[in-house]
């Protein structure tokens, strides 16, 4: 699996640091608080459970399936909900954790869902947003790295279901797509 990997853009180090230094400035924002921390299945499954190892708050767990992507690297434009949360969101302060924003419609999708469902608050958290994919306006509150315009895998982030399991963030050698 190495070997499909032309270059390591963030190392398991980068991403620690990342995580400890998001982790502390929200605990800082919700000292006091007990956020919902909502992750979007199934890219942000490793940095949601290495972020809320970092947090020294109260917070509530909850997971949330989307999908636009169909396993390639070009958004289908059309964002689907698989599998909702359990948790009643009415009054709560939600922070989403997410592995990338790119086009911003997945986001946009969710942000509008609990915005409707009566949320108190809700902020987005993202190991990486892509600002040069942005089709729809939509912002993060908490980033982690700015990514340059390439389709990237590992940590969670794959191509054709694959991938996820590399414990750092690369760009795949272009033998590899079928699909551009
Ligand atoms: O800003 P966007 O262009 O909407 O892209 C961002 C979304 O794309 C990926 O999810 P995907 O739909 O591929 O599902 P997955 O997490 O299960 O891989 C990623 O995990 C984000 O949730
Ligand atoms: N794996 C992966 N999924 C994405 N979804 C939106 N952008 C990306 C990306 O760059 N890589």
């Amino acid at each position: 699996m190495n070997n499909d990997i032309l270059k390591t853009l963030y190392s398991e180090e980068d991403i620690k640091q990342a995580c400890k230094k998001l982790g502390k400035q929200i605990s800082e924002d919700y000292k006091g608080k007990t956020p919902i921390i909502i992750g979007v299945l199934k890219g942000a499954i490793f940095f949601m459970t290495d972020m809320v190892r970092e947090m020294d708050i109260y917070t509530k767990l909850d997971f949330i399936d989307v999908s636009s992507y169909n396993g390639g690297t070009k958004s289908s434009g059309s964002v689907k909900l698989i599998k909702d949360i359990d948790i009643d969101v009415n009054g709560q302060d939600i922070i989403f954790m997410e592995d990338i924003i790119d086009t911003g419609r997945t986001l946009k999708y969710l942000k509008e869902l609990l915005a409707d469902r009566g949320a108190n608050s809700i902020k987005v958290c993202t190991l990486m947003d892509k600002p040069e994919g942005r089709v729809v306006e939509v912002k993060a509150d908490y980033v982690g790295f700015e990514v340059p315009n390439e389709f990237v895998v590992g940590y969670g982030l794959d191509y054709d279901g694959k991938y996820r399991n590399l414990p750092y963030v690369g760009v795949l050698k272009p033998k590899i797509y079928s699909d551009q």
